[in-house]
């Protein structure tokens, strides 16, 4: 067997409405902004150019993560590929602090509390009130969670927790199939599939962020272990900028 029979790419979404105006966004359903839709078409454009052609996608039940992997596979001329999605690829429920401004609460809680609840593995912040303005507790999509496995506050942890099983049930078999497969998702449930991937640890995990819209590739050995650690931006100098702007979220510009 060859000794990386796996191809696997992540692919954060574009820049969201929330993204742009600094926002705790979590669980809200926002869309992407022009310069997202941008990201995404950008990103088809590199899977293309880099001759990576995904055979199927899974997605959250976001539509920021969802328009991001159709305008990308339109662009890589593969909107005709099986799609599956997840609540369980969703973003990291951010509790209390969705609908937030990033700055504020930055500013209101200290440096320490806010990267805390930001990048710490195992500190989730508040939960939000099944029932407040920025809950999902009435939205449909969510209707067949049985109540006590909805989140209503998540730390990274629990993220991995809650996203591992699909790893496992569904996109586990589709590499075993020896396809190409595209996971198009948010920047925390796809920092939990990276430390999984690449083993780090529960401290380093807090420094790795992830860029929007640009594809992350990554070969894996027959027993799912990356070839190369941390895998591939098909873009490296666009996502070194993009990953320091991530990181420096919430400070005043
Ligand atoms: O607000 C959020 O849901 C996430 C991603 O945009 O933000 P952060 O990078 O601060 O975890």
């Amino acid at each position: 067997m060859a000794t990386a029979p796996y191809k696997l790419i992540l692919l954060r979404h574009g820049e969201s409405e929330w993204n742009a105006k600094n926002l705790f966004t979590g669980w809200v359903d926002v869309d992407l902004t022009d310069k997202g839709e941008k990201e995404a078409r950008r990103g088809g454009e590199l899977l293309t150019a880099a001759g990576l052609l995904p055979d199927i996608v899974h997605t959250s039940v976001q539509k920021r993560a969802i328009r991001t992997a159709q305008i990308a596979l339109e662009a890589a001329d593969r909107l005709w590929i099986p799609v599956k999605r997840s609540w369980r690829l969703n973003e990291r429920h951010y509790g209390a602090l969705q609908g937030k401004d990033k700055a504020q609460i930055r500013e209101e809680f200290g440096e320490e509390q806010f990267m805390l609840w930001r990048r710490s593995y195992d500190t989730p912040p508040p939960a939000l009130e099944d029932g407040a303005e920025w809950s999902q507790s009435d939205d449909p999509r969510y209707a067949t969670i049985p109540s006590e496995l909805r989140p209503r506050t998540e730390c990274l942890k629990d993220v991995v927790t809650r996203m591992l099983p699909y790893w496992y049930d569904g996109i586990v078999p589709d590499l075993l199939t020896g396809r190409t497969v595209l996971v198009a998702a948010h920047g925390n449930s796809l920092r939990a599939l990276v430390k999984h991937l690449d083993g780090v640890s529960d401290e380093e995990i807090a420094g790795l962020n992830i860029p929007t819209g640009i594809p992350l590739s990554y070969e894996l050995d027959a027993d799912f272990h990356p070839v190369t650690p941390g895998g591939t931006y098909l873009d490296p100098e666009a996502a070194k900028a993009a990953i320091e702007a991530v990181k420096n979220q919430g400070k005043k510009k």
